[in-house]
Protein backbone atom coordinates (compact mmCIF):
# COMPACT_ATOMS: atom_id res chain seq x y z
CA UNK A 1 0.00 0.00 0.00
CA UNK A 2 1.44 3.53 -0.43
CA UNK A 3 1.37 6.53 1.69
CA UNK A 4 -2.16 7.51 0.24
CA UNK A 5 -3.64 4.37 0.75
CA UNK A 6 -2.70 4.03 4.26
CA UNK A 7 -3.85 7.41 4.51
CA UNK A 8 -7.16 6.58 2.86
CA UNK A 9 -7.58 3.69 5.70
CA UNK A 10 -7.23 5.69 8.75
CA UNK A 11 -9.83 8.15 7.41
CA UNK A 12 -12.27 5.82 7.01
CA UNK A 13 -11.56 3.50 10.33
CA UNK A 14 -12.09 7.62 12.26
CA UNK A 15 -15.42 7.24 11.37
CA UNK A 16 -16.18 4.36 13.79
CA UNK A 17 -15.30 7.08 16.54
CA UNK A 18 -17.89 9.56 15.57
CA UNK A 19 -20.53 9.60 18.40
CA UNK A 20 -23.60 9.69 16.99
CA UNK A 21 -26.04 12.79 17.19
CA UNK A 22 -22.99 14.80 17.97
CA UNK A 23 -21.02 17.92 16.48
CA UNK A 24 -17.36 16.47 15.14
CA UNK A 25 -14.00 18.02 15.49
CA UNK A 26 -12.77 18.35 11.86
CA UNK A 27 -8.79 18.50 11.38
CA UNK A 28 -6.98 19.62 8.19
CA UNK A 29 -4.76 17.68 5.53
CA UNK A 30 -4.74 15.42 2.95
CA UNK A 31 -5.15 12.00 5.44
CA UNK A 32 -8.51 14.35 7.05
CA UNK A 33 -10.08 14.80 3.29
CA UNK A 34 -10.57 10.58 3.50
CA UNK A 35 -11.86 11.25 6.57
CA UNK A 36 -14.07 13.75 5.57
CA UNK A 37 -15.20 11.70 2.17
CA UNK A 38 -15.90 8.65 5.16
CA UNK A 39 -17.77 10.76 7.24
CA UNK A 40 -20.25 12.05 4.11
CA UNK A 41 -21.60 8.25 4.31
CA UNK A 42 -23.04 8.99 7.93
CA UNK A 43 -24.23 12.49 7.51
CA UNK A 44 -27.42 12.21 8.48
CA UNK A 45 -26.14 10.51 11.99
CA UNK A 46 -23.88 14.00 13.07
CA UNK A 47 -25.18 17.17 13.90
CA UNK A 48 -22.58 18.64 12.16
CA UNK A 49 -18.74 19.57 11.92
CA UNK A 50 -17.17 22.42 13.08
CA UNK A 51 -14.13 23.06 10.96
CA UNK A 52 -10.19 23.92 11.09
CA UNK A 53 -9.56 25.56 8.26
CA UNK A 54 -11.18 27.43 5.09
CA UNK A 55 -10.39 24.15 2.89
CA UNK A 56 -11.85 20.97 5.10
CA UNK A 57 -15.14 23.84 5.54
CA UNK A 58 -15.04 23.75 1.51
CA UNK A 59 -14.90 20.22 1.45
CA UNK A 60 -17.68 19.61 4.01
CA UNK A 61 -19.96 22.11 2.60
CA UNK A 62 -19.10 20.26 -1.05
CA UNK A 63 -20.44 16.97 1.00
CA UNK A 64 -23.74 18.93 2.37
CA UNK A 65 -22.19 18.30 5.69
CA UNK A 66 -23.14 21.52 8.11
CA UNK A 67 -20.32 23.46 9.38
CA UNK A 68 -21.15 24.93 12.66
CA UNK A 69 -19.99 28.59 13.25
CA UNK A 70 -17.19 27.51 16.28
CA UNK A 71 -17.97 29.76 18.66
CA UNK A 72 -21.51 28.80 18.75
CA UNK A 73 -20.32 25.27 19.84
CA UNK A 74 -19.38 24.59 23.95
CA UNK A 75 -17.40 21.12 23.77
CA UNK A 76 -17.49 18.15 21.55
CA UNK A 77 -16.79 14.71 22.17
CA UNK A 78 -14.38 13.90 19.24
CA UNK A 79 -11.74 15.78 16.94
CA UNK A 80 -10.37 14.31 14.45
CA UNK A 81 -6.65 15.52 12.84
CA UNK A 82 -3.55 14.45 11.23
CA UNK A 83 -0.03 15.10 12.39
CA UNK A 84 3.26 15.70 10.83
CA UNK A 85 5.04 13.54 13.45
CA UNK A 86 3.39 11.83 17.22
CA UNK A 87 5.32 9.96 19.69
CA UNK A 88 4.99 7.37 21.49
CA UNK A 89 3.06 9.52 23.86
CA UNK A 90 0.90 11.36 21.87
CA UNK A 91 2.81 14.34 21.38
CA UNK A 92 2.83 15.69 18.21
CA UNK A 93 4.35 18.39 15.82
CA UNK A 94 1.30 20.20 13.70
CA UNK A 95 1.03 22.84 11.30
CA UNK A 96 3.19 21.60 7.86
CA UNK A 97 -0.47 22.83 5.92
CA UNK A 98 -0.65 26.19 7.86
CA UNK A 99 -3.69 25.39 10.18
CA UNK A 100 -2.21 24.87 13.25
CA UNK A 101 -4.35 27.74 15.31
CA UNK A 102 -7.28 26.88 14.48
CA UNK A 103 -6.25 23.23 14.96
CA UNK A 104 -5.43 23.91 18.33
CA UNK A 105 -8.49 26.43 18.67
CA UNK A 106 -10.96 23.32 17.77
CA UNK A 107 -8.71 20.70 19.78
CA UNK A 108 -9.37 22.31 22.56
CA UNK A 109 -13.40 22.06 22.57
CA UNK A 110 -12.67 18.06 22.21
CA UNK A 111 -12.96 15.77 25.21
CA UNK A 112 -10.65 13.37 22.82
CA UNK A 113 -8.39 14.05 19.66
CA UNK A 114 -8.09 10.76 17.37
CA UNK A 115 -4.64 11.55 15.22
CA UNK A 116 -5.23 9.90 11.81
CA UNK A 117 -1.46 8.97 10.38
CA UNK A 118 0.55 6.49 8.10
CA UNK A 119 3.05 4.52 9.67
CA UNK A 120 5.59 7.34 8.69
CA UNK A 121 4.34 9.79 11.05
CA UNK A 122 5.33 7.82 14.80
CA UNK A 123 8.52 9.22 16.06
CA UNK A 124 10.76 8.84 18.93
CA UNK A 125 11.76 12.11 19.12
CA UNK A 126 9.80 14.88 17.97
CA UNK A 127 11.47 17.65 15.55
CA UNK A 128 12.75 15.76 12.34
CA UNK A 129 10.13 17.66 10.60
CA UNK A 130 10.08 21.28 10.75
CA UNK A 131 8.50 22.90 13.86
CA UNK A 132 5.83 25.70 12.34
CA UNK A 133 5.16 28.58 14.22
CA UNK A 134 2.61 30.85 13.48
CA UNK A 135 3.75 34.61 13.68
CA UNK A 136 2.65 38.18 13.93
CA UNK A 137 4.84 39.46 10.81
CA UNK A 138 6.49 42.16 13.32
CA UNK A 139 7.62 39.96 15.61
CA UNK A 140 9.20 37.19 13.24
CA UNK A 141 12.92 38.43 13.38
CA UNK A 142 12.89 38.04 17.16
CA UNK A 143 11.41 34.80 17.27
CA UNK A 144 14.00 33.50 15.01
CA UNK A 145 16.57 34.38 16.84
CA UNK A 146 15.23 32.99 20.03
CA UNK A 147 14.80 29.60 18.21
CA UNK A 148 18.54 30.27 17.36
CA UNK A 149 19.29 30.30 20.68
CA UNK A 150 17.47 26.87 21.27
CA UNK A 151 19.80 25.44 18.16
CA UNK A 152 17.31 25.45 15.67
CA UNK A 153 17.18 27.49 12.45
CA UNK A 154 14.20 29.33 11.52
CA UNK A 155 12.20 31.05 8.12
CA UNK A 156 9.79 32.00 6.71
CA UNK A 157 7.56 29.72 4.34
CA UNK A 158 7.82 31.55 1.42
CA UNK A 159 4.41 32.45 -0.08
CA UNK A 160 2.32 31.38 2.76
CA UNK A 161 0.03 33.16 4.97
CA UNK A 162 -2.26 31.11 7.02
CA UNK A 163 -6.15 31.79 7.23
CA UNK A 164 -5.81 34.59 10.47
CA UNK A 165 -3.44 36.36 7.30
CA UNK A 166 -0.10 35.63 9.24
CA UNK A 167 3.43 34.26 8.30
CA UNK A 168 4.49 30.54 9.28
CA UNK A 169 8.06 29.84 10.69
CA UNK A 170 9.31 26.94 9.90
CA UNK A 171 12.16 25.77 12.44
CA UNK A 172 14.87 23.34 11.33
CA UNK A 173 17.09 21.18 13.72
CA UNK A 174 15.33 21.18 16.96
CA UNK A 175 15.13 18.21 18.82
CA UNK A 176 12.26 18.27 21.09
CA UNK A 177 12.96 15.78 24.06
CA UNK A 178 10.38 17.60 26.51
CA UNK A 179 6.77 18.66 24.26
CA UNK A 180 5.20 19.88 27.23
CA UNK A 181 8.19 22.42 28.65
CA UNK A 182 9.00 23.63 24.50
CA UNK A 183 5.26 24.18 24.01
CA UNK A 184 4.70 26.58 27.43
CA UNK A 185 8.30 29.04 26.69
CA UNK A 186 7.31 29.20 22.94
CA UNK A 187 3.46 30.14 24.25
CA UNK A 188 5.48 33.23 25.84
CA UNK A 189 7.51 34.49 23.44
CA UNK A 190 5.42 38.07 21.96
CA UNK A 191 4.42 37.93 18.58
CA UNK A 192 3.78 34.13 18.65
CA UNK A 193 0.31 32.86 17.44
CA UNK A 194 0.56 29.55 18.20
CA UNK A 195 3.90 26.60 17.99
CA UNK A 196 3.30 23.39 16.04
CA UNK A 197 3.82 21.70 18.89
CA UNK A 198 0.33 20.02 20.63
CA UNK A 199 1.57 18.50 23.92
CA UNK A 200 -1.22 19.96 25.72
CA UNK A 201 -3.44 19.55 23.48
CA UNK A 202 -2.13 15.49 22.68
CA UNK A 203 -3.67 12.55 21.02
CA UNK A 204 -5.74 10.31 23.23
CA UNK A 205 -6.11 7.90 20.38
CA UNK A 206 -3.91 7.15 17.42
CA UNK A 207 -5.24 5.53 14.03
CA UNK A 208 -1.67 4.43 12.31
CA UNK A 209 -1.93 2.91 9.08
CA UNK A 210 0.29 -0.21 8.58
CA UNK A 211 0.85 -2.24 5.84
CA UNK A 212 -0.52 -4.56 8.01
CA UNK A 213 -3.47 -2.88 8.58
CA UNK A 214 -4.89 -0.06 11.01
CA UNK A 215 -3.30 -0.31 14.71
CA UNK A 216 -4.75 1.55 17.63
CA UNK A 217 -2.14 3.30 19.65
CA UNK A 218 -3.55 4.84 23.15
CA UNK A 219 -1.68 7.16 24.97
O1 LIG B 1 -1.62 22.30 9.17
C1 LIG B 1 -1.83 21.14 8.85
C2 LIG B 1 -2.08 20.05 9.78
O2 LIG B 1 -1.45 20.18 11.01
C3 LIG B 1 -2.05 18.63 9.24
O3 LIG B 1 -2.80 17.89 10.15
C4 LIG B 1 -0.69 18.01 9.12
O4 LIG B 1 0.14 18.85 8.35
C5 LIG B 1 -0.78 16.61 8.49
O5 LIG B 1 -1.21 16.71 7.18
P1 LIG B 1 -1.30 15.47 6.20
O6 LIG B 1 -2.45 14.65 6.65
O7 LIG B 1 -1.54 16.11 4.85
O8 LIG B 1 -0.01 14.74 6.25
Amino acid sequence: MNQDQLKALVGQAAVQHVVPGSVVGVGTGSTVNHFIDALAAIKDRIAGAVSSSERSTERLKAHGIPVLDTSTVQGIPVYVDGADEIDHQGFMIKGGGAALTREKIVADLAERFICIADESKLVDVLGNFPLPVEVIGMAAAQVARRFKALGGEASIRPGVLTDNGNPILDVRGLRITDPLAMETEVNQWPGVVTVGIFARHKAQVCLLGTAEGVKTLSF
